[in-house]
């Protein structure tokens, strides 16, 4: 669960209480930062208060960063197996994770992006298929894919993590993290 991996990333020095409010929110298109901008300002303008609110994309080196931010219509249309065949026509199969946090104190203040990046390259899909995009990224360095890998292992080089690192430490430096994903 998001919002609880979130809390317990950023502990009890970050200086406001989360809550975690489902809202219908526009599928604006563009490049990831304009994007995760653009939806925290909508969704802090919904809220009328501050905001955190998350983005993952999944880009392909070959494909100019392709599916990109709209990773999750080619993941439900393709599966798995169908984004490794995107790739059949280059030599080229690498990619990055990213995860994008953006925040905003409320509806008409400045919106602060904190990013993550996993590199790795994309794969004939490899094991369990429960989340996502999982068992066709595998990240650099190592010789299974997210879907194989166990959990732990993910969640300490996963862009997620990455990303709720750079946010915790921008508000509470120096303070100790658990590492945890998912
Ligand atoms: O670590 C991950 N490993 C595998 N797949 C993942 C991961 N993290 C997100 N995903 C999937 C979910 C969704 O199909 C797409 C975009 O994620 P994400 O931007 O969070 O989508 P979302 O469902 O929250 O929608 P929206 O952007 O409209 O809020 O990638
Ligand atoms: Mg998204």
């Amino acid at each position: 669960n998001l919002s609880l991996q979130v809390v317990q990333i950023l502990g009890d020095k970050f200086p406001y209480k989360l809550i975690s409010k489902k809202i219908d929110l526009p599928e604006y298109q563009g490049e990831p930062d304009e994007i995760s901008i653009q939806k925290c300002k909508e969704a802090a303008r919904q809220i009328d208060g501050p905001v955190i609110v998350e983005d993952t994309c999944l880009c392909f080196k070959a494909l100019g960063g392709l599916p990109g931010p709209y990773i999750k219509w080619f993941l439900d249309k393709l599966q798995p197996e169908g984004l490794y065949k995107l790739l059949a026509g280059f030599e080229d199969k690498s990619a990055w994770a990213l995860c994008t946090f953006a925040f905003t104190s409320g509806k008409d203040e400045p919106v602060e992006l904190f990013r993550g990046i996993t590199q790795g390259c994309i794969v004939e899909p490899r094991g369990p298929r429960d989340f996502g995009w999982d068992p066709c990224f595998q990240p650099e360095s190592f010789d299974k894919t997210y879907a194989e890998l166990p959990k732990a292992v993910k969640n300490s080089i996963s862009h997620r993590y990455r990303a709720l690192a750079a946010m915790s430490e921008h508000f509470s430096p120096h303070a100790k993290r658990k590492k945890t994903d998912d």
